[in-house]
């Protein structure tokens, strides 16, 4: 039942993977070790069959250790990390060896679980590992990580109970307490293992459609929505610490032009290289986003006027710079406003850097200008 289970688990992480192949990576991996490990669990029970024991046996632990082994690979990949091939095909490799040699050279059966047992519980430590140092602080990581160690000390006991004890303290067709932990914990556990990797996986979907909601398709910056929730917080934080923040409005200089003369195309990536511009001339605390059309916004947090200024300028010489190949020769016009109160709201610092872009398109583009101001009753600021 539960394999039949496992075997369901794969086809909702396939899915999963066809729906979001470049977003969530791994889930095709995890898929395949669900199935190999539900073909695992069905070859063990041709050991009665007329293909025999020692067939059965062979593909059946190739299978477990393959399934294992993909899951493995398939969280590695999940959090950006380099597949370990090598890992997996070593682990294969000896425990083929291992168990090979144990059940037709010289049978034995403990010497073949432990080499089995301590050989794949590599595939958990390493996974565990991945998600204590790449995953988040979430109660669905957190859970995958018991998991794996959960899984992983059952397999470590098995090997050491083996070597301690011997084969009848580990034989799965015999009955006593470990026996029914094992199988429980074999059943069970990986069934919950693909759960939580699904529920691991939704958490990873949940703030890529989060992030995607507050970001500007065409140049990856901060949409409208995006922008107003940073302002928001900068906001908050300016009324703690009395400092002042700087608004930059930008706008690209005849981009109509730009349009009609190279089509729209190329005016779609005049866009993408003006945020890119304006990103390097920022600090990773600054804000950018794109306000529709050809305009783009600067938020700079804990900045007075005479920096921002300077930032606009860089800004400005950036976009003038030639050099960019495929791009036509463009330049911007920016409008600088500083809020200095807490008392002004989004529209009206927006409001004073747009009067002072559209003073910068009257006065010719390709400049910049510096809104008038409501009194400042600036306690810091820092420039
Ligand atoms: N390629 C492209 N063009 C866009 C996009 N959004 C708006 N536009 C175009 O941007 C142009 C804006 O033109 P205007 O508002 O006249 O501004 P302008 O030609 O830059 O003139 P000034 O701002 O006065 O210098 C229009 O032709 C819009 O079609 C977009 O996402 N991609």
């Amino acid at each position: 039942m539960s394999t039949l289970m496992a075997g369901a688990m794969s086809v909702v992480l396939y899915s999963a993977h066809l729906s979001f192949p470049t977003e969530i990576k791994g889930l095709n991996y995890w898929a395949a070790g669900l199935i190999t490990l539900a073909c695992g669990a069905g070859l063990f029970s041709l050991r009665y069959s007329p293909l025999g024991e020692t067939f059965a046996l062979l593909s059946a632990n190739s299978a477990l250790i393959w399934g294992v082994g993909f899951g493995m690979i398939g969280t590695q990949i999940f959090y950006g990390r380099a597949p370990s091939w090598w890992l997996f095909h070593s682990v294969w490799a000896l425990a083929m060896a291992g168990v090979g040699y144990w059940l037709i050279i010289q049978p034995h059966f403990a010497a073949r679980v432990a080499v089995f047992s301590f050989l794949i519980s590599a595939f958990y430590i390493n996974q565990m590992v991945m998600v204590w140092r790449y995953g988040d602080r979430h109660f669905s990581t957190r859970f995958f990580g018991i998991l794996l160690l959960l899984q992983a000390l059952v397999v470590l006991t098995r090997g050491l109970l083996a070597v301690l004890y011997g084969g009848a303290q580990v034989n799965l067709l015999s009955m006593g307490p470990f026996q029914s932990l094992y199988l429980a914990a074999g059943h069970f556990m990986v069934l919950l293992l693909a759960v939580s990797f699904k529920a691991v996986a939704t958490r990873r979907l949940q703030g890529i459609l989060e992030r995607r909601s507050t970001l500007d398709p065409l140049t990856q910056v901060l949409n409208r929505r995006g922008f107003a929730d940073i302002y928001a917080k900068e906001h908050a934080l300016m009324r703690r610490e009395s400092t002042a923040m700087t608004m930059l409005s930008i706008d690209l200089d005849y981009f109509k032009r730009i349009n009609d003369c190279h089509g729209h195309a190329t005016g779609d990536r005049v866009l993408i290289d003006v945020a890119a511009v304006i990103g390097k001339a920022l600090r990773v605390s600054d804000h950018v986003a794109r306000f529709g059309g050809e305009e783009f916004i600067v938020l700079l947090p804990v900045t007075g006027l005479d920096r921002a200024h300077h930032i606009a300028e860089r800004i400005l010489s950036a976009v003038r710079e030639p050099g960019r190949p495929g791009l036509p020769a463009y330049t911007v016009s920016i409008g600088i406003a500083c809020q200095t109160s807490i008392n002004e709201d989004l529209d009206a610092i927006l409001m004073r850097a747009d009067e002072a872009l559209y003073r910068a398109k009257e006065r010719g583009r390709d400049r910049i200008e510096i809104a008038s101001g409501p009194v400042p009753p600036l306690q810091v600021i820092q420039a």
